[in-house]
């Protein structure tokens, strides 16, 4: 290991003070000190695959080139990530996942492959839930990679029963700064006929330094389980609702990333696709028809059994952006019978890559 390696080394070891009164601070607007160091991604990663020297090689995705003929835009493409990432805590101590040892959560490994998958794609924007370590490793290394991050916990998160946990879990909205400029930031509660909930959405209203072109980019995560539809529905009409007045009424295109907790079927996936801010989902346009969502995007065996659902959707706005390509999901080959999370995968949830480009002006 050269100097650089052992540097960034202590960059991957180095964790923050997590108590509650340093959080405080971030509330506070106080200076991040992580940001004044660069890393430099390619170095990053080695270090994380030197951590992970004794897992399995890395799952092989490829992007799929979804550009139709004709014209699009000649500025560069707008990558963006969405992915539940799992919550340590509910890995450690509440979601049962039967087939995956133990061995294979551990914080210090898995945060690695949680860093390998978001550095091999390089995304620009980074949609995130279940976020349980923001302040101790994500803001920090990713705020030194060179992004400006948002999080905003979940009022009474589930993490917060589990014994040692490292604080609530929440979204979490990354950006990278020599990209866009933030024009507007909106945390959300979610409501649910009126009554407040504990799900969250965090919205940002972004401008291209390229293009100077607007953008809005949101991240949330809706209530989990069978039995909570009408209540996701309700969840989904607030965030629509939310969305309208922060898109002046869909006058400004958006990209709504999420871990909805809902299959294509439910009525909240019905309001998103019917709704008058005209969006569609990108990971449809991976199907031959372009109208079927993939047949999965978790897989997971609990005490319960088998479950493997389309639960993560990217909404963008159909006029005003197009899809280049998206990240193809693993195969059940890739997966394996024993499901996810496991030593190759760090998340229950597969992580959806879309490359985005402006439409051109009519
Ligand atoms: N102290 C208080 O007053 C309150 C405390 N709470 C706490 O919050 C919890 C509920 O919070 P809420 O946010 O509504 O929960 P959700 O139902 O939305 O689920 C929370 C998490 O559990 C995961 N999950 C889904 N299905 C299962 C399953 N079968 N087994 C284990 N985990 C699963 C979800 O993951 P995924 O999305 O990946 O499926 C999700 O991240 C309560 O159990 C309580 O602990 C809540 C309200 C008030
Ligand atoms: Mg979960």
């Amino acid at each position: 290991m050269g100097n650089g390696t052992s540097r960034l080394y202590s960059a991957l070891t180095k964790t923050l003070d997590g108590s509650p009164a340093a959080q405080h601070l971030e509330y506070l607007g106080a200076p991040d000190p992580e940001q004044l160091e660069p890393i430099d991604p390619k170095e990053l990663l080695e270090e994380c695959r030197a951590v992970l020297h004794t897992r399995p090689p890395r799952f092989q995705r490829g992007f799929v080139d979804l550009r139709a003929d004709g014209p699009s835009s000649s500025h560069a493409p707008i990558r963006v990530m969405q992915w539940n990432i799992l919550a340590q805590a509910l890995g450690e101590g509440k979601d049962n996942f039967v087939q995956c040892p133990l061995e294979a959560l551990k914080w210090e490994e898995r945060k690695c492959l949680i860093l390998e998958e978001i550095l091999a794609y390089q995304p620009d924007i980074l949609c995130l839930q279940e976020v349980d370590h923001y302040f101790d490793t994500f803001r920090p290394l990713l705020g030194r990679l060179g992004y400006q991050g948002t999080f905003f916990p979940k009022p009474w998160s589930p993490c917060l029963d589990v014994e040692h946990n490292n604080g609530p879990d929440g979204c979490a909205l990354f950006f990278l700064q020599n990209r866009f400029k933030l024009v507007n930031s909106a945390n959300i509660r979610l409501t649910a006929m009126t009554l407040k909930t504990n799900q969250v959405a965090i919205a940002q209203t972004l401008e291209c330094k390229e293009s100077s072109r607007q953008f809005c980019i949101a991240v949330t995560h809706l209530k989990a389980r069978t039995g909570w539809e009408r209540f996701r529905s309700a969840q989904g009409c607030d965030l629509l609702q939310n969305l309208q007045n922060i898109t002046q009424g869909a006058k400004i295109p958006l990209i709504v990333c999420g871990d909805f907790n809902a299959e294509p079927t439910e009525e909240v996936y019905r309001h998103f696709a019917s709704s008058s801010l005209n969006l569609n989902s990108a990971y449809k346009l991976l199907s031959a028809d372009g109208q079927s969502e993939p047949p999965y995007t978790t897989w997971k065996i609990r005490t319960s059994g088998e479950s493997r659902h389309t639960l993560d959707y990217i909404w963008y706005s159909k006029h005003a952006l197009s899809v280049r390509s998206a990240l193809a999901l693993l195969t059940e080959e890739q997966i394996g019978p024993n499901r996810l999370p496991s030593f190759n995968y760090p998340s229950d949830h597969l992580s959806l890559v879309c490359d985005f480009s402006f439409n051109e002006e009519p």
